[in-house]
């Protein structure tokens, strides 16, 4: 808190500010700096690495203080927001040189993580994504809005986990939430690192009305009305590119939790964190920034619908078809700017001459796309050039209204071009007839005074002058020249006629600006009123942007056209790892096929280590990934179904947000794909059981096998290191082996990355250690241990069936043991029955005897009554 004693008006203004806005950075306008105070202070020289000063000084309580100059004000709210904090912008809201008393200030803005719209160069292709969540007894009404595109969506979704997920998928900085939300679902959020913000009231907006107009949900309107509230109160500004809501449903697409897309490195790389050496990385050729932002939205949902994927590959055929047209678009589309940001800008207020200037360049490239695609006469892209809307009205108007190269700023003037308005032009006549009888004035002066360096200038403070240098002024004729202003070695003067002059200039100046300021603005509301056309041009764009970069990927890394099949039959011949096969090179990679006809679902995958197990079940998925977003896939020839959901067990396991342990993260993982895969469904499971004893995890896998097989029937890859589960493929007709090979060369390990039928023979883990580079004491101890440890259960198995044998003569004979009873490691299960009597022997064999049919009920009744005397004996 602020000190108690008497504050300044000043500070009783800024404090009102900071009361209403508590958890935000106060940026207060002071002139040419925004200045912080108080405790924001403190913190914020600390962050932003400024000076922290005081406010009255040698007072009892000095105000900590420090600040930034406005010209630079956005990098510093950018470095605040990084952070997560908030910062709330607050401007003067009148001139202070005609402010009667205190300089009245208002709040403009609040910038927050989920609000932020100005995005550097190098994050143009990201999405800034603020979300909102509504609790209720049937689940969460989930709302998610782009500000700087306009892009809003919602849905419902039926629990906390699935919110998660989709928060994650989305990369949401910012949630809103009201007080309603359980506690724990905020703890939740909190956890995964996204800010939570309160909006505990819900506005209805005339407005914005139309943002939640078409939804049908009572969930989904709340939702998103929650959203929009927060969004005005916090921007206080024009948000007339808001695009109306669009509802959607999660099954509409092919379904994935954020893990597995985070194991699978679909966007991002596990090491780095960075985009390089992901799936979007390859598949990233697009040349428009709404293009990258679409590639990756397409990446995080592909498709289930076979017709729309279908129709995607047919765009892409057909531009592998029309390589000389695929070219020149690509060629245009360079040249298109990000025009969903753009239409931001311009709904904001804050485009400035040079974004109208792109805009136009990007306008004036679709007559020409729409031209190329005519020319290809292809149906794929009848949609997209439907929409493809030049809006000949905005581009001719901005050709005529605003200059080649304007500045940046609306209010200095130079950006309306000559021609364009008759006044305009006038104001510049006068401005350019008086700085040409200016530039006319410095010679006539010389030859009047003889004095040959005395020149014409001009500054901001003291407007036109005459410089004469010291040792010249005793020629200058005293009576028509009035000093201004004194230098070390000159002296400026005015007279009558040049600041006669200079006040034309000077007036002629500021009408112009502030036409030119006028006449900007009008151009703007034209543009404005244009808002929903660019969007939908937006659209049509990124779209053509991405099929552009999906057939230039394919052509350079020779993908294949999938076969889309609904009989469940997957069949790559020579798949690759299209990421694995980019960094290493094409000529290191060893291509593997997959082949799963409808009468199989599980592959069990065995090899040692390092050989490509998981490489081999990543490939898999990404290639399924690029089929369902409408891209080619890497390989020779590919056939497919469509899958309805992927599920993975792959990669680092470790959960240290909820501190569970790896075994734990994989059991519910497991369960997860257990409780929801169908026989439409993708499941991974890289040697699931590892992360527990041996032989209960070996119990588990076998059993999850199983119960994949029996009940699920996805299709299953599961790798794994205990060779005994190769076995299963005798009892189980869904399930076959492959292994990938590695052969020993001189007592080397030889890598052959290949995948091949049938299950491996060995398992090479003391190989795999030598290449990690273990010292050679260590592995011939472990080459001992091993052939003892072999040499033992060969053994220990071969005394079991002895004992067994031993201990149960009689029983073997005669009692059919199940064949269960030979557990899953060879051995056989310790007797659990007590040696029975002879009695009880002779009764067994009483019961197999009897023949019921020619027994009454009271017959059998006596017998049993006998037999149970005996027993009892
Ligand atoms: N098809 C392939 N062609 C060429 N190199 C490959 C291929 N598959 C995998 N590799 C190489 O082998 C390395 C190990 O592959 P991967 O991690 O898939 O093995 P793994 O069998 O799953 O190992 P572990 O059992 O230790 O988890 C990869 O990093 C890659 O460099």
């Amino acid at each position: 808190m602020a000190s108690k004693t008497k504050q300044t008006p000043m500070m009783e203004q800024y404090q009102k500010v900071k009361d209403q806005y508590p958890d935000a950075f106060v940026f207060y306008r002071l002139g040419d700096f925004y200045e912080m105070f108080n405790e924001d202070a403190v913190k914020g020289a600390q962050i932003l690495e400024l000076t922290l000063t005081s406010r009255s000084k040698n007072a009892d309580n000095p105000i900590p203080m420090c600040g930034v100059p406005h010209k630079a004000v956005e990098s510093y709210i950018d470095t605040l927001i990084d952070k997560g904090y908030k910062v709330a912008i607050v401007e003067q809201m009148e001139d202070p040189k005609l402010a009667k008393g205190m300089v009245k200030r208002a709040v403009t803005q609040l910038v927050t993580p989920g609000t932020r719209t100005t995005m550097g160069v190098e994050n143009a292709k990201d999405n800034n994504y603020l979300t909102a969540i509504e609790y209720s007894d049937s689940g969460y009404g989930f709302a998610y809005a782009e500000l700087s595109t306009g892009e809003l969506k919602t849905t419902v979704l039926s629990n906390m986990n699935s919110v998660l997920n989709e928060l994650m998928t989305l990369q949401t900085k910012e949630v809103i939430v009201n007080r309603e939300i359980p506690e724990k679902d905020v703890a939740l959020i909190n956890k995964v690192g996204i800010l939570v913000s309160y909006q505990d009231d819900i506005k209805e907006l005339d407005d914005m009305q139309y943002l939640s107009e078409g939804l049908r949900q009572d969930l989904e309107k709340k939702v998103v009305n929650r959203l929009t509230t927060y969004i005005v109160d916090t921007q206080k500004r024009s948000l007339s590119h808001m695009k109306a809501a669009v509802a959607y449903k999660p099954a509409e697409f092919l379904k994935m939790d954020h893990n597995s897309q985070y194991n699978l490195e679909l966007t991002k790389n596990l090491r780095t964190n960075k985009k390089s050496g992901s799936l979007l990385w390859l598949l990233d050729e697009t040349k428009t920034a709404m293009g990258g932002r679409k590639l990756r939205e397409w990446i995080d949902h592909p498709l289930i619908d076979k017709a729309s994927i279908e129709n995607r590959q047919n765009q892409v055929d057909d531009l592998l078809n029309h390589y000389y047209e695929r070219s020149e678009i690509t060629d245009m589309l360079v040249k298109v700017y990000d025009l969903e940001r753009l239409a931001g800008k311009v709904s904001f207020g804050s485009v400035n001459g040079r974004d109208l200037v792109q805009l136009k360049t990007s306008l004036q490239q679709i007559p020409k796309i729409k031209y190329i695609l005519d020319e290809m006469d292809t149906k794929s892209f009848d949609e997209i050039n439907n929409d493809l809307d030049p809006v000949d009205e905005v581009s001719e108007l901005i050709e005529k209204a605003i200059t080649e190269e304007p500045p940046i700023s609306v209010t200095d003037g130079g950006v309306i071009k000559d021609g364009y308005n008759q006044m305009l032009d006038q104001y510049r006549d006068a401005m350019n007839n008086g700085k040409q009888w200016i530039a006319e004035l410095e010679s006539k002066e010389r030859e009047l005074t003889g004095i040959n360096n005395l020149k014409i200038g001009y500054n901001h403070v003291f407007g036109y002058y005459i410089e004469v240098s010291k040792a010249n002024l005793s020629k200058l004729p005293e009576d028509r020249y009035e000093r201004k202003q004194t230098l070390t070695n000159a002296e400026r003067f005015s007279t009558p006629e040049l600041k006669e002059k200079e006040k034309l200039i000077i007036e002629a100046q500021e009408k112009s600006k502030t036409l030119e300021y006028e006449l900007f603005s009008e151009v703007r509301d034209v543009v404005k009123s244009a808002i929903q056309r660019l969007q939908k041009l937006a659209n049509a764009v990124s779209s053509l942007d991405v099929m552009q970069s999906f057939a230039s990927i394919s052509d350079e890394y020779r993908l294949v056209r999938p076969t889309l099949n609904e009989e469940h039959k997957l069949e790559i011949v020579d798949g690759r790892h299209p990421v694995v096969e980019k960094v290493m090179g094409h000529q290191s990679y060893v291509p593997n096929d997959v082949i799963m006809d409808p009468g199989t679902n599980v592959l069990l995958i065995t090899g040692p280590n390092m050989s490509g197990k998981s490489t081999y079940m990543r490939q898999l998925a990404l290639t399924v990934i690029m089929a369902q977003i409408g891209c080619f896939v890497p390989a020779k020839s590919a056939e497919m179904p469509i899958f309805d959901q992927i599920f993975t067990r792959i990669g680092a396991a470790d959960d240290l947000i909820s501190g569970q342990s790896t075994f734990m993260v994989e059991m519910k993982e497991s369960n997860e794909a257990i409780q929801n895969a169908t026989d439409n469904s993708l499941i991974l499971f890289d040697e699931i059981g590892r992360g527990t004893a041996t032989y209960d995890g070996m119990a588990l896998a076998q059993s999850i096998i199983e119960y994949v097989h029996n009940h699920i029937h996805a299709k299953t890859l599961f790798s794994t290191h205990y060779h005994e589960l190769t076995e299963l493929a005798d009892s189980l007709d869904e399930l076959q082996n492959v292994h990938v090979g590695a052969v020993e060369k001189n007592g080397e390990l030889v890598f052959l990355h290949k995948v091949k039928k049938g299950a491996a023979d060995k398992s090479y883990g003391i190989h795999v250690a030598k290449l990690a580079g273990l010292p050679n004491e260590l592995l011939s101890r472990a080459d001992v241990i091993l052939s003892d440890l072999e040499n033992n259960n060969e053994k220990t198995n071969t005394d079991n069936v002895a004992m067994a044998e031993k201990s149960n003569p009689v029983v073997e004979d005669e009692i059919d043991e199940p064949e269960q009873q030979l557990s899953l490691f060879g051995d056989v299960k310790e007797p659990q029955k007590k040696k029975r009597k002879s009695g009880e022997d002779k009764i067994l064999k009483a019961l197999k005897d009897l023949d019921l049919m020619s027994k009454t009920p009271m017959d059998i009744m006596n017998e049993v009554y006998k037999w149970k005397r005996e027993i009892d004996k």
